[in-house]
C-alpha cells in the first residue's frame, strides 16, 4: 500500500470526523496535512473505492449498516481501515470486512480540533510496521497519542475520550466560583482554563504527581486547604473516578446495538 502519500477517506464527517480530518472542508484538511493527503467527499462507495486509508467515524450505531453496504465489502480489500468509534472491537469489524482489510482502532478525543488532542490506538499483529507508522503519524499531528492494547480501549474512552466533557463541567464549576465571589463571568472562565491547563502542562512536562503539586500549593493554616477539604466532603474523587467507570462501562455497549 502507498502509504507514503494515501488517498484517506473519512466516512462520517460529524464532530470528529471534521476534528480529525479538517475545520469543515477538503480545503482545510490541507492546512492540517500539508500535502500529503487527499479527501474524497460524496458517495461512501465511491470514496472507499478510491481510497487507500478508510477513516471510520460514524456512530458506533450504524457501522455495521456503513460497512455492509452494496459494493463496500469488495472495495476495503487490502485496504487499512482505522476505526475511531467507542464500544466497537476489531473482531467485530473483522466480521464484515474482507480478510485483507487491516484495521486499526483508534480512540482520539476533541481537543484534536486544536491539535491538543489524546489519542490512543490498538493495532491487531496483521498491522504492518508503516501501517501502524501512518495511522501514529495522523493522530500525532492531532495531539499526544499513544499505543494500548485493546483491552484498554473502553476504559481509554471513558477516561481520555469522554474527559474533555468531565473537564468543561469541572471548569465551569470553578469559574462558578469566582463568580459567586464577585468575578466577571469571562475573567472566572479565563482563569479556570488557565489553572486547570497549567496544572496540566506541569504533569506532563515534570512528571511530578499531582499530590506533589497539590501539597505544594497547599500552604499550612492557607486557604487552600479550606477548599480542599470542602472538596473532599463533596466526594469530588469518587464522584470523577465514578463518572469514568461509568462512561466506561457504557462506551462497551455501544458497539453491541447495530442499526440494520
Ligand atoms: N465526540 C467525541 O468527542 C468523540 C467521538 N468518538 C467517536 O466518534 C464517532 C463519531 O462521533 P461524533 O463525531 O461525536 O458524532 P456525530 O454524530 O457528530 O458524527 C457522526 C457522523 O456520521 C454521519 N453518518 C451517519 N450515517 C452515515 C452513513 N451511513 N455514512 C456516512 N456518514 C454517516 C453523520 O451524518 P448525519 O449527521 O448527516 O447523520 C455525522 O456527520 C462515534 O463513533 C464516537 O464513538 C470518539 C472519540 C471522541
Ligand atoms: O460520548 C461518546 O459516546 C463519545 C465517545 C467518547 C466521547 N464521545
Amino acid at each position: 500500500m502507498p502509504l507514503q502519500k494515501p488517498i484517506v477517506c473519512v466516512l462520517g464527517c460529524g464532530t470528529m470526523g471534521v476534528a480529525i480530518i479538517s475545520e469543515e472542508s477538503a480545503k482545510k484538511v490541507k492546512g492540517v496535512f500539508g500535502d500529503k493527503v487527499t479527501v474524497l467527499c460524496g458517495a461512501n462507495l465511491a470514496a472507499v473505492r478510491e481510497a487507500d486509508v478508510v477513516l471510520l467515524c460514524t456512530k458506533p450505531q450504524v457501522a455495521k449498516h456503513v460497512l455492509t453496504e452494496d459494493g463496500i465489502y469488495d472495495a476495503l480489500q487490502n485496504k487499512l481501515l482505522i476505526s475511531i468509534l467507542a464500544g466497537l472491537t476489531i473482531d467485530q469489524i473483522k466480521a464484515w470486512v474482507p480478510a485483507s482489510t487491516k484495521i486499526i482502532r483508534a480512540m482520539p478525543n476533541t481537543p484534536c480540533m486544536i491539535r491538543q488532542g489524546m489519542t490512543v490506538l490498538s493495532c491487531p499483529s496483521n498491522v504492518e510496521e508503516d501501517e501502524k507508522a501512518f495511522a501514529y503519524w495522523v493522530f500525532a499531528t492531532l495531539g499526544r497519542t499513544k499505543f494500548l492494547d485493546e483491552k484498554h480501549l473502553d476504559t481509554v474512552t471513558g477516561l481520555s475520550g469522554s474527559g474533555p466533557a468531565f473537564a468543561c463541567v469541572v471548569l465551569e464549576a470553578l469559574a462558578d466560583g469566582g463568580v459567586m465571589m464577585g468575578l466577571p463571568r469571562q475573567a472566572a472562565l479565563e482563569l479556570a482554563a488557565q489553572a486547570l491547563k497549567g496544572t496540566a502542562e506541569m504533569v506532563l512536562m515534570t512528571g511530578l504527581h499531582p499530590a506533589a503539586i497539590k501539597d505544594s500549593v497547599t500552604t499550612p493554616a492557607g486557604c487552600t486547604i479550606a477548599g480542599l477539604l470542602t472538596m473532599e466532603d463533596g466526594k469530588i474523587r469518587s464522584t470523577l473516578a465514578r463518572a469514568v467507570e461509568e462512561a466506561a462501562k457504557v462506551a462497551s455497549t455501544l458497539g453491541k446495538s447495530q442499526k440494520k
